[in-house]
């Protein structure tokens, strides 16, 4: 099979203070890979490094477009960085209202993107609005609520429907269940994980819950001081991590 992103030698510098470094791996349709570690190990700087909210400053970082051609993202200007995150990605935030607009209904929230791409007919994009607020389990009858309306957890919800409307091919997410309650979570890591199933979605998705690794990724990649110290199959590096630092965090889990 093509990968989808293949990543070489990718870093992000703050000035001088190093974010993320040599960090090199190959993504895969219908995979969702996760990047653990503890704060600060620079998991966020790769993450908008990927989805290009933050310009590499070392290495290159390419996408397999729908027609196969690779793209070279790193060398994109704004305008085409924009196309690419609005047409063929989407972006799930920790903190739903960082990715909702709250001027707007739950529906808008929804259809804007579809809007985006020049779908103007308002029946139409009221009835896939709706279809989506059903699949993330809100119900459809709150179509014109206000985001403020929701719960935390059902303005995450609303979030995902908002990201996959698009049916975008590759999603980035940074801790989208942290912060929750863990009835809360465990639902929308649930949903997470049929949807990605269902859309047959690529992911990347930062966390720093070792169990949330364990139920949605097969591959996991550890990172620490901004480097990735550890790669490989989740169940593998939960139940026999290789390097020390991972085997601390896996230890300092099953203490806690
Ligand atoms: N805007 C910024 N300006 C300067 N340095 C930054 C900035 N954002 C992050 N850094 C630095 O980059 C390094 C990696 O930070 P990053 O936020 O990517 O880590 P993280 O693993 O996502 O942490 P957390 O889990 O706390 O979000 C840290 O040394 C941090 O201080």
């Amino acid at each position: 099979m093509n990968a989808l992103l293949k990543v070489r030698g990718l870093g992000h510098r703050y000035g001088r203070r190093v974010g993320c470094e040599e960090v090199s791996f190959d993504l895969y349709p219908g995979e969702l890979l996760c990047i653990v570690g503890e704060s600060g190990s620079g998991k966020s700087t790769l993450l908008n490094t990927l989805a290009a909210q933050l310009a590499p400053t070392a290495g290159s970082l390419r996408y397999r477009q729908r027609n196969d051609a690779w793209l070279d993202v790193g060398e994109l200007n704004e305008a085409d960085r924009r196309r690419l995150a609005r047409e063929e990605w989407g972006f799930v935030t920790q903190n739903p209202r960082d990715g909702l607009r709250l001027s707007v209904s739950a529906g808008a929230n929804v259809a804007e993107r579809l809007m985006a791409r020049g779908e103007r007919h308002y029946g139409r994009l009221r009835g896939i609005a709706c279809g989506w607020l059903e699949r993330v389990e809100i119900d459809p009858a709150r179509v014109d609520d206000m985001p403020a309306d929701f719960s935390g957890g059902m303005q995450q919800r609303l979030q995902i429907a908002r990201a996959l409307v698009t049916h975008p091919r590759l999603v980035f997410m940074d801790e989208p269940t942290a912060g929750l309650d863990v009835s809360v979570q465990a639902r929308i890591l649930d949903l997470l994980r049929r949807l990605v199933h269902e859309l047959d979605l690529a992911a990347v998705m930062v966390t720093h819950d070792l169990a949330v690794a364990r139920l949605l990724a097969a591959r996991t990649m550890v990172m620490q001081g901004g480097r990735v110290v550890e790669t490989g199959l989740t169940d593998q590096i939960l139940d026999d991590p290789q390097h020390p630092y991972t085997q601390l965090l896996v230890s300092s889990v099953l203490t806690t």
